[in-house]
């Protein structure tokens, strides 16, 4: 705005003075002038809002220094930090991959000679692998400067950004690498190792509970202040209009001004602070909640994912008047008293109303509390089918399904908007008595206190003054119940934040263990799907030496996805263990066992942005060796250097540009990205070309040669040749397993097919 006001400035100076009329030079001089008014107005309310900023940083200076064992506040960011950490990130992604810059070194020559992290960590002593890492809920050591920039009056301070998401600025310089970033490559880790959400709710309940302290020292300003006005109309009556002083008036007119005007900016400023809190719990809460819900929604719908809304109704709360009326709350009593100071009777009167309205309150609660929680419950699940349209978007548009789609979701609203409307209903009618409550009641406080100032109990300021009193003892609990439903609201949505991060499964810790080998142990496997007397898996038992290739073969439904994905630790057994290297997948650290497989799924999914950061699983920090390693282990380098934008490539949300089987080779490479010692493939080869699948065999080659385990889950006999052992699912029990020649014997011997079914007449001759 500035800037456009300089521009004017010097287009009205260049646009040659010399010739314009004397009136259009005294336009313009005024125009300046206006202008220039402006901008120091604008000084000062910039002037005003870094003093309120001071003033705030302050007082939490000294909430600091009040002695509290708990009061370990994390290392602060600015928001302006993140913001810059995040320009910077952007910047990085338009960086290309580099290429080996001479002869193209052999396929694992990224993996073997690469100064590669995973390297470092395998070549490290077991004890030094072991060394505890730095935990997400441990306060990170404040650095001078840090230190220096929250205690900078005039700057505001978010304590956010702890969970997995480490608030660091990236180094800018590393290794040319374009970190796979890409434009889209969001960031999905930064931090190893395990997590404590239990400690981010602390922290986000602390920054609540530091601020509301600062506001409620604002709210009890604010709240003498408001007494300026009955204490204004009190003097007016009683004592200007008695003695007719015109000097009194002007006096205590000058002072209510200055109290009022007080008031408005103590009110303002109380705002502010709720702002920024508002902002703060969502800068502390929000990754924590998201990892976690990226974590519960393994087992479930997705549902875990609402768990962010929830975020944005405390958020709203925290902004809310019925928040100020709670504050408001707790000084009612002192108002309640000051009434009964001016006669009992008419604090009486006031006590009698308040209990009334106490009632209303508990009866308003119970009277809306189911609706409002049905309301919840049905709006919850009109989001999760919103979600799953906008996931399904091309089928529902290419089969027409938008009105069937359209309806399911609006029966869930319907059903949402229903129990809304009576719970609001009730909350209207309840807040309408509570307020003709109060009304009559200041009506009663006038008329009584009338009585009184007759009976020569009470002068008529007297009267005016309690009635105003009375109408800021009882706003509070008035405004309480019309913001009841927020209330509700609120407190289910901290609930299931509350429960969310403290079941998370992320917040136990894991041993580091040394990198693994690739041995695998899958012991007596039964799988029977929740809520279903299904049992999909039986009894499965099976084991490979690190470097082994399985093919799991099997006809249609016989469990081969299922068993897929116990294998990755995506879904856990009934009973019975799958181990990688002696270890429970249950006792792997999660992000320590995921960076050592690799998995490509049935239905290939990728991430919006480049095909670079999508190889990187979406690491910042993976190099271009490591990028490019992985494409040529997954013999996919040749079928990128082709697009036209090569590994830059940008990759939308539904796969284009790529084609079915370009996305699946693109997943091939993530697969394999990170030298992982376990990698499993469902089906790598259903939407490959002869070509694409003879660069599959090759990549199963090189796998073989770098000593990774893979299993292969396939039907087609082509992938059979590149593998050392098979085994035959049937309906869900191993029917053969062993070296690939033994197995493809006995099948013949039976006279069954690869998927395990009879060979019919024709197929045997
Ligand atoms: N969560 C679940 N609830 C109920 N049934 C399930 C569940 N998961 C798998 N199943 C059932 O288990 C059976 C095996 O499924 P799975 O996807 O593992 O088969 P598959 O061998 O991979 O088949 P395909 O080759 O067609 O992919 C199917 O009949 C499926 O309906």
């Amino acid at each position: 705005m500035t800037d456009n006001r300089a521009l004017h400035r010097q287009a009205f100076a260049s646009s040659g003075e010399a010739e314009r009329p004397p009136q259009k030079l005294d336009a313009e001089a005024a125009g300046q002038k206006l202008l220039r008014e402006i901008d120091s107005r604008e000084d000062v309310l910039d002037r005003a809002s870094r003093k309120i900023d001071g003033v705030i940083g302050q007082l939490r200076g000294t909430t600091a220094a009040l002695p509290n064992k708990e009061r370990k506040i994390p290392a602060a960011s600015p928001i302006g930090e993140s913001v810059m950490a995040e320009a910077l990130a952007s910047t990085e992604g338009g960086q290309r991959v580099r290429m080996p810059e001479k002869a193209v070194p052999p396929y694992n020559a990224g993996v073997r000679h690469g100064p590669r992290d995973g390297d470092s960590a395998r070549q490290q002593p077991v004890q030094q692998a072991n060394a505890p890492e730095q935990r997400v809920e441990r306060p990170p050591t404040e650095s001078k400067a840090e230190t220096e920039k929250a205690s900078t009056p005039g700057m505001v301070v978010i304590d956010g950004d702890r969970g997995p998401i480490k608030s660091e600025t990236r180094p800018l310089d590393k290794g040319g690498s374009g970190g796979g970033g890409g434009n889209g490559g969001g960031v999905f880790h930064k931090r190893l190792g395990p997590v404590d959400f239990s400690a981010s709710l602390k922290a986000g309940l602390r920054a609540i509970k530091q601020n509301l302290m600062i506001v409620m020292i604002f709210t009890i300003a604010t709240n003498i202040l408001v007494l300026a006005i009955p204490i204004y109309l009190f003097q007016i009556s009683d004592r200007v209009l008695t003695s007719r002083s015109v000097d009194t008036l002007i006096m205590l007119t000058a002072l209510i001004v200055g109290a009022v005007i007080l008031q408005a900016v103590f009110d303002g400023v109380r705002r502010m602070i709720l702002m920024r809190t508002a902002v703060e719990v969502a800068a502390q809460l929000g990754a924590p909640i998201l990892s976690a819900a990226a974590r519960a929604s393994l087992h479930s719908n997705g549902r875990e994912y609402q768990t962010l809304g929830d975020l944005q109704q405390l958020r709203s709360f925290l902004v809310s008047g019925t928040l100020l009326s709670f504050l408001d709350a707790p000084i009612a009593p002192f108002f309640l008293l000051a009434v009964f100071l001016i006669h009992p009777h008419l604090g009486s009167i006031v006590i009698a109303s308040a209990l009334v309205l106490l009632v209303i309150t508990l009866l308003n609660q119970k009277a809306t509390a189911a609706s409002f929680g049905e309301a919840n419950n049905f709006q919850a699940k009109a989001n999760l089918h919103l979600d799953s349209m906008s996931r399904n978007s091309q089928i529902i548009n290419a089969l027409a399904m938008i009105p069937e789609a359209v309806r399911i979701w609006g029966k869930d609203m319907a059903g949402s908007l229903k129990a809304q409307v009576l719970a609001q209903d009730r909350n209207i009618a309840f807040a309408s008595i509570s307020k003709a409550v109060r009304l009559l009641t200041q009506v009663m406080m006038l008329g009584w206190g009338a009585n009184l100032a007759l009976e020569g109990h009470l002068t008529g300021g007297m009267v005016i003054a309690a009635s105003i009193i009375a109408g800021r003892a009882l706003g509070p609990i008035e405004g309480a119940i019309e913001g009841w439903n927020q209330v509700v609201q609120s407190r289910a949505a901290y609930g299931r934040i509350t429960s969310l991060l403290q079941s998370s499964p992320l917040n136990f810790e894991r041993l580091k263990l040394p990198r693994p080998e690739g041995r695998l142990d899958v012991e007596r496997l039964l799988f029977v799907p929740q809520g279903t007397k299904r049992v999909v898996l039986n009894g499965i038992t099976f084991s490979l030496n690190p470097g082994d290739s399985l093919a799991v073969i099997g006809s249609s439904g016989a469990g081969k996805t299922t068993l897929g994905k116990m294998l990755v630790g995506s879904i856990l057994p009934t009973s019975g263990n799958v181990r990688l290297d002696l270890m429970d997948l249950r006792n792997w650290d999660q992000r320590q066992f995921g960076e050592n497989i690799g998995y490509l799924p049935q239905d290939v999914q990728l991430f919006p942005g480049t095909i670079k950061a999508n190889i990187a699983r979406m690491r910042e920090e993976a190099s271009d060796a490591e990028i490019y390693a992985a494409a040529k282990l997954a013999d996919v380098h040749d079928m990128i250097a082709m697009l036209p934008h090569g590994y830059e490539t940008f990759v939308a949300a539904d796969g284009s540009p790529l084609s079915g089987g370009q996305k699946q080779r693109v997943a091939l490479a993530r697969a394999f990205f990170g030298n992982p010692r376990m990698v499993v493939l469902d089906e790598p080869n259903s939407n490959l070309d002869a070509a694409g699948e003879a660069a599959l065999t090759r990549a199963l080659k090189h796998a073989r040669e770098q000593k990774i385990s893979v299993i292969t889950i396939t039907q087609r006999p082509a992938l059979l040749s590149s593998v050392d052992k098979v085994l035959l699912l049937v309906n869900g029990t191993v029917a053969l397993f062993g070296m690939r020649e033994d197995v493809l014997k006995a099948l013949a011997n039976r006279g069954m097919s690869l998927e395990g079914t009879p060979l019919s007449q024709n197929q045997l001759t």
